[in-house]
């Protein structure tokens, strides 16, 4: 379980989140969702501590991360798939993919028999370099990259964003099977309510930096999408 508890998160002065209460239950998919600028990248950087500051607090089952360093939370099996995925353009798909292993508890370098089952393309191309791929590619380097810390969570910000139509479904069915069949929990920033509604078992929906309302994804309502996305 992942537990925001009263968080509030800031930027410099900027005071983004607001009182953030969200629990994430283990092995699920937690939809979050809002229109632009409502916080929702700043919810999944508030986790990594990635903002500057918070006051609240984030358990992780017992342990408070809430004041720990960013490799610390890696290293105990966050990992984040940033949106604009923030591949590193000279080095090599295999370089792109090992930076992940990092974040490895057990210090191990490799790249996971996981990587090469869902990702062929990448396995096939390793020695190319990060900044050749296309959007999709660049997505699956950068998922893939968070499973080389051999992650429990794993926190996707709008990984379907800038990418072809014919990609986007098969980072779908990544997405899916990475919960369904790894049993990683993820958090999915997403801007299409139909492919949360497929893939999450709950949501939470933000506006002004606070959720606003959260449940399971079956209590989501046409009304709320309306209501807190419509632009
Ligand atoms: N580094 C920063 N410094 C100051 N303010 C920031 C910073 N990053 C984001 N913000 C502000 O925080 C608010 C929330 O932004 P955030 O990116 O978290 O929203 P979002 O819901 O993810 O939107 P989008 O869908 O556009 O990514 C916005 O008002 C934004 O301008």
């Amino acid at each position: 379980m992942l537990a925001f508890s009263h968080v509030d998160s800031f930027y410099d002065r900027s005071h983004i989140l607001h009182d953030v209460c969200l629990e994430v239950r283990d092995g699920e998919v937690t939809a979050v969702l809002g229109r632009n600028g409502t916080g929702k990248t700043t919810l999944l950087k508030t986790l990594m501590g990635l903002t500057d500051r918070i006051d609240g607090q984030i358990r992780l089952n017992e342990r408070e991360i809430g004041k720990e360093p960013t490799f610390q939370r890696a290293r105990a099996g966050i990992a984040y798939v940033p949106q604009g995925r923030e591949i590193i353009p000279d080095f090599t798909i295999r370089e792109n993919i090992l930076m992940g292993s990092f974040a490895r508890h057990d210090g191990k370098r490799e790249i996971p028999e996981l990587v090469a089952e869902l990702f062929p393309y990448l396995m096939n191309n390793l020695t190319r370099n990060g900044g050749v791929l296309s959007g999709g590619q660049q997505q699956q380097l950068a998922i893939a990259r968070a499973l080389a810390a051999d992650p429990k969570v794993i926190l996707l910000d709008e990984p379907n964003e800038g990418i072809q139509p014919s990609i986007v479904e098969e980072i779908e069915k990544i997405i899916i099977r990475l919960n369904r069949e790894v049993g990683l929990t993820v958090i999915l920033v997403e801007q299409n309510v139909s492919f949360a509604r497929r893939a999450a078992h709950r949501f939470a929906m933000m506006e002004k930096g606070r959720v606003v309302v959260s449940g399971a994804i079956s209590e989501l309502t046409d009304e709320m999408v309306h209501r807190h996305m419509a632009v």
